[in-house]
């Protein structure tokens, strides 16, 4: 059993007192689990168009750490929602856990077996018990096969029961799904969107799994289906006692259906705690960022709250420490400077400005007043921001006392202040991961955020 590392440094564990916490017993446990794909093997074989760069193209030659140390339980019988913004990694990690993809490092107990040692007609023999649902109920079913015959492949694939054994099983699973057990012989085509998503599930269901990978079933379908098919996925829950790792990343879904929720930003889970919990008091910057832009029902209110800032950073090269650090609002002050919590939001807020290049040259006065209206800091920090003032600025002796866009000053400036500012934070220099004092419930909530050391 992995080592309670909540005291940082270390990816969110919720392996051990996950047991104690009510629901039951853990039926999977991943442990340390990185699946990394080789650059060669995306689209565009790690060919990237780079506009910055002469020539335009660059090959690249890390690896996507699209899955990178991530260790959780998910407890029998409960839905574990993975939620997170695309690109995070969950598809990834939903098909590495079911061994569709080879892990690259860490292990994956299922029923106190290691999925990622088996091979061969011991990974197969498993399958059966571990089913997966994907998103597009229209691609996942051949348009050539009858419903019964879907329905029955995989216990076909299994050996299970005789030829008209199968046809029972299937016909009664049309019926559990909510179907018409008499459209059996009927082909994908004669069914909506929802009712093929159902027949994914009696599919899922006909070789009788404990656990099932659900990667965003309902995220095709009109919202009004999405309820009735998550309100049919939880009667089956209840009924053949399953359990659920549920990926979405819509979080009204994620909240219907979830008991505990992992949220995932760029390879890792930062925060893990129980629905409630989490979403009454969510504790990472990440979290309470995707909640927070969640649209607002209120027609008057178009716009969304509190969007996330910038672009998901690429997964072959992930910030150091903490993964969310610089797209974060809380971005730790490094200790070295004297700043209050007012002069360091300006800092931030200037420090982005200039690496994003979200404003024009201007006079050094005007660039003070802009970003700090209440006054450059003092000491070694005013001394820096000064010094890439100077360096963007239309009338200093760096700026030539003339009106310029010198492309070379303006990434001097942004390697001055986001070498003295945002790597020195304690966000960029160390991996957090701590324990958070639950609000809501009794289950553990971690988080990985500096803020709760
Ligand atoms: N076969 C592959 N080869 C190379 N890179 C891959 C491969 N599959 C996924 N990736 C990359 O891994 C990262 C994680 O992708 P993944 O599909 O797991 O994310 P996701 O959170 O499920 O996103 P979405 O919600 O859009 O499906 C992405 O950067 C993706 O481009």
């Amino acid at each position: 059993m992995s080592s309670d590392s909540t005291r940082g440094g270390e990816s969110v564990r919720q392996d051990q007192t996950d047991q104690d916490a009510g629901t039951g017993e853990a039926m999977v446990r991943v442990d340390g689990l990185k699946k990394y794909f080789s650059s060669s093997s995306g689209m565009f074989g790690g060919v990237t168009v780079d506009t910055s760069t002469f020539p335009p193209i660059r090959v690249e030659r890390e690896p996507v750490k699209a899955v990178d140390d991530v260790s959780f339980d998910i407890r029998e019988g409960e839905t574990l929602g993975l939620v997170g913004e695309s690109g995070c990694g969950k598809s990834t990690l939903g098909r590495t856990i079911l061994r569709l993809l080879t892990p690259t490092d860490g292990n994956i107990y299922y029923k106190g077996r290691n999925l990622a040692e088996l091979s061969g007609s011991d990974l197969r023999e498993m399958r059966s018990d571990i089913q997966m649902i994907f998103q597009d109920p229209q691609s996942s079913l051949d348009p050539r096969m009858r419903v019964g015959d879907i329905v029955e492949e995989p216990m076909n694939a299994h050996g299970m029961l005789d030829a008209e054994g199968r046809e029972d099983r299937a016909k009664m699973l049309l019926e559990k799904v909510g179907l018409d057990p008499h459209h059996y012989n009927r082909f994908p085509h004669a069914f909506s969107g929802g009712q093929r998503q159902r027949i994914n599930l009696a599919r899922a269901l006909s070789v009788d799994p404990d656990f099932i990978v659900c990667d965003e079933p309902v995220s095709a379908l009109d919202v009004s289906i999405q309820a009735q098919v998550l309100n049919t996925m939880e009667e089956l829950q209840d009924e053949f006692g399953l359990t659920y790792l549920f990926i979405a990343h819509d979080l009204s879904v994620i909240r219907h259906i979830s008991d505990r929720v992992a949220v995932m930003y760029l390879g890792n889970i930062v925060e893990l705690a129980e629905k409630e919990e989490l979403f009454e008091n969510p504790a990472h910057p990440y979290t309470q960022a995707l909640l927070e832009s969640i649209p607002v029902p209120d027609p008057r209110e178009s716009e969304t709250r509190g969007v996330l800032e910038g672009e998901v950073p690429s997964p072959t090269n992930p910030p150091s420490g903490c993964r969310f650090r610089t797209r974060c609002p809380k971005l730790i002050a490094p200790e070295t400077y004297d700043l209050t919590d007012r002069e360091w939001d300006d800092v931030r807020r200037f420090t982005r400005a200039v690496e994003r290049h979200t404003f024009d040259t201007a006079p050094a006065a005007d660039l003070r007043a802009t970003f700090f209206e209440r006054g450059v800091p003092g000491g070694e920090a005013g001394a820096i921001v000064e010094e890439a003032i100077d360096l963007v600025a239309s009338d200093t002796a760096d700026g030539d006392g003339k009106h310029t866009d010198d492309r070379m000053k303006w990434d001097e400036a942004t390697s001055l202040l986001v070498g003295s500012f945002a790597e020195a934070s304690i966000c960029a220099r160390e991996r957090p991961a701590y324990e958070v004092e639950p609000e809501y419930g009794d289950g553990r909530h971690v988080s990985a955020c500096h803020l709760h050391q």
